[in-house]
């Protein structure tokens, strides 16, 4: 398991391009049959990716490096199926996983196995992962059964759908919100106009994205920006005090996951455009 520690944002800002995807940008997510683990300092984020091939998958991590016998002892996880079809099992509950599905396992579960429908199309499982101290039921949401939020407007090529899962009116959970937003063709901007929230960090994963397209995913805090090259199925730590925000070169998706002080979507510190630098 990797391990990214918390930075100050007047260390950030010396950072040049190599040391800034070091600390923020995680660029693997997926090895065939293999369980791939990043965890954050900040808000004790554990990213991960999983894509089962011949066989199923574990949920699991070095039981010295999280300090339990379990993943899931001291946490709770959200899972989003981005490849094709397959199945999570959740102490002997098989839950049926296709494209965009997410599922939330409360604390406590003990057995969690990924698992693919077809080796030629298999199962591609991201999940956010962070400190839970009480349990709530593991529930499933299909993207249909999100919340669906419309902001921006083709004019500012920021026309989009934020799908919300795991959050206040919807799937229960201690700290964990988590979502999928979806641009309209032709929109290239997420999350611009941009905030921060002072009370909570925020990881974004960039997928469905040709090989040759980019995001330019934008950080740092609003007067002293950076910018970091986002390539297909790679993530970014964001930190309370940075925004987060991108524009793509070609078509995107992105999942985006948040833990920290509360869950209230609209506890945001909007950035007005004139104080951007
Ligand atoms: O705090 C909220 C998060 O940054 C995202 O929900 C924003 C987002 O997906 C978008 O504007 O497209
Ligand atoms: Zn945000």
């Amino acid at each position: 398991m990797e391990i990214r520690y918390a930075v100050h944002p007047q260390e950030a800002r010396k950072y040049d391009t190599t040391a800034l995807r070091e600390h923020f940008l995680i660029e693997t997510l997926f090895k065939p049959g293999e369980i791939v683990l990043t965890y954050s300092h900040v808000d004790r984020f554990i990213v991960g990716g999983v894509q089962p091939a011949g066989s199923p998958v574990k949920l699991e991590a070095d039981p010295k490096e999280i300090g339990a016998a379990t993943f899931l002892e001291r946490r709770e996880i959200g899972i989003i199926n981005i490849g094709g079809s397959g199945t999570v099992t959740v102490d002997g509950t098989v839950y049926a996983m296709e494209p965009k599905d997410c599922l939330y396992i409360g604390r406590g579960a003990k057995d969690v196995i990924f698992a693919s429908d077809r080796a030629d199309a298999p199962a591609k499982f991201y999940f956010n992962s962070c400190p839970a101290h009480q349990t709530y039921p593991t529930v499933k949401a299909a993207i249909s059964e999100a919340t669906p939020r419309h902001l921006g407007s083709l004019e500012q090529s920021n026309e989009r759908t934020i799908y919300q899962y795991i959050h206040e009116g919807g799937i229960k959970s201690c700290q964990l919100v988590m979502g999928m937003t979806l641009l309209k063709p032709g929109s290239m901007w997420n999350t611009m106009p941009c905030h921060t929230h002072n009370r909570r960090s925020e990881v974004y994963f960039y997928f469905d994205m040709p090989d040759s397209g980019v995001v330019f995913h934008f950080m740092g805090e609003p007067q002293e920006t950076r910018h970091i090259v986002v390539r297909n199925e790679q993530a970014v730590i964001s930190p309370s005090w940075s925004i987060h925000s991108g524009v793509g070169t070609a078509s995107y998706t992105f999942i985006w996951g948040m833990a920290g002080e509360n869950q209230a979507f609209d506890d945001m510190d909007p950035v007005a455009m004139q104080e951007l630098r």
